[in-house]
């Protein structure tokens, strides 16, 4: 038998999993994901012998997949292809870690509890990242199981980026900026130094362009700001989140047009966004293949806003280096890399569009005085260092 350790990552849009050997190294033996989880639903794996294999998902009644339906196919996925694997470790992404959780922690039944109690602070993820420890707990209450934090990277960063401008007794019960994608930052950082040493070692703005999608000011590769705050629901627009709005926008759709909370969270998590301004979809691979103007709309939108947290993050930093592009739209979407690089100009960034068409990872022009970089991201890479730390 063969030990391993398995590494979930449930996102937004998308369940990923990786199957690590433990022995000499961390040997990748298998990874795979299921994506459009709420579009349109597709399972990709690569096998121990390399092979790709691609299956459509999408339930009969031509609804949506969702997380649970994912997890149930990964978790027969895996009991059909585990034979010569024991697993010795489980490592999970929760979105959320709050106040009390700001590295890695094993998730005993008593600690999910906990994390639980935030679950109303990142509703997208955090009960998908909860209920497959659960699930597990109940089948192998004896097998550790790792939870790693989208937030704990950040905790950090100096005291005023993490504020709010709330009366202290609000603060004190931990209403401040948490600011999330941790996991993948902290891996962008990691690998920083083989790209660019002069970004490993500067000021460089990371952008996490997915469904999910945020900003964070690094100096030295330690996260000195980012663009979400309290939940994830905060800073740019995302698929069908709404980022930054004014708070009175909350109060005149509770006071003026009637909304419960519930209306108010269904609003700003799950139809706003690229979705909600599009009316098309939240997949930006759809809405760059689009005529409709709203469509369009929705592209001008998600850019004009990423280059306006640029200006406040470079101003949290006193300049910039580098601007790092990462996750699902950052890596492949070159076209909005170059509206955004347009955009951004005034920073020193000079595109280099053939290098950027091409995907990098160097996009800048040689003499440009921003370095601007596309970097694959890797949070079950990350994920599985952690789970392995604290197994020891
Ligand atoms: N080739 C591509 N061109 C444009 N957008 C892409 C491409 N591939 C993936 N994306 C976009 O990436 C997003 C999903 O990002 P990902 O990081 O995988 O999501 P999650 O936040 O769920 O982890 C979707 O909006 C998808 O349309
Ligand atoms: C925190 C977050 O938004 O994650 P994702 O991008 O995976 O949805
Ligand atoms: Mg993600």
């Amino acid at each position: 038998m063969i030990d391993i350790i398995l590494v979930l990552n449930a996102g937004s849009s998308s369940i990923k999993f990786r199957v690590f050997e433990v022995g000499a190294g961390m040997k990748l033996a298998m990874r795979g994901q299921v994506d459009g989880l709420y579009t349109k639903a597709s399972f990709r794996v690569v096998d121990p012998q390399g092979e790709v294999t691609r299956t459509e998902l999408q339930p009969p009644d031509g609804g949506e997949l969702g997380h649970e339906g994912a997890i149930a196919h990964i978790g027969d996925f895996l009991r059909g292809h585990g034979e010569g694997y024991s697993v010795v470790a489980v490592g999970h992404r929760v979105v959320h870690g709050g106040q009390h959780f700001t590295s890695a922690v094993l998730a005993t039944p008593a600690v999910v509890d906990e994390l639980d109690k935030l679950s109303p602070l990142a509703p997208l993820h955090q009960p998908h990242n909860l209920a497959p420890i659960r699930i597990i707990h109940r089948r192998r209450p004896e097998l550790p199981q790792v939870a790693c934090f989208d937030t704990a990277f950040h905790r950090n960063q100096p005291e005023v980026a993490q504020a709010y401008a709330l009366p202290a007794s609000i603060t004190d019960l931990g209403v401040r900026r948490y600011g999330f994608h941790g996991l993948s930052y902290e891996y962008i950082a990691s690998v920083l130094a083989d790209y660019s040493p002069v970004a490993a070692a500067g000021r460089t703005v990371v952008a996490h362009l997915g469904n999910g999608a945020s900003m964070c000011a690094m100096v030295g590769g330690r996260s000195v700001a980012s663009t979400m705050g309290f939940t994830a629901v905060d800073g740019l627009p995302m698929g069908t989140r709404c980022g930054n709005l004014d708070p009175g926008v909350i109060l005149y759709l509770i006071d003026a047009l009637g909304m419960d909370t519930r209306g108010v969270a269904d609003l700003i998590y799950r139809q706003s966004g690229l979705l909600g301004v599009s009316g098309v979809s939240s997949d930006m691979r759809e809405l760059l293949h689009s005529d409709d103007a709203n469509a369009r709309a929705a592209v001008d939108l998600f850019v004009y806003r990423i280059a306006r947290e640029l200006g406040s993050l470079v101003a949290a930093m006193g300049g910039i280096d580098a601007l790092v592009f990462t996750a699902g739209i950052g890596e492949n979407a070159s076209a909005v890399r170059k509206r955004v690089a347009s955009l951004v100009g005034w920073c020193g960034l000079d595109l280099d569009d053939v290098a950027n068409e091409a995907g990098g990872p160097c996009i800048s022009k040689p003499g440009s005085r921003v370095g601007g970089w596309v970097i694959p991201t890797d949070e079950e890479s990350m994920i599985a260092r952690q789970t392995m730390a604290l197994m020891g």
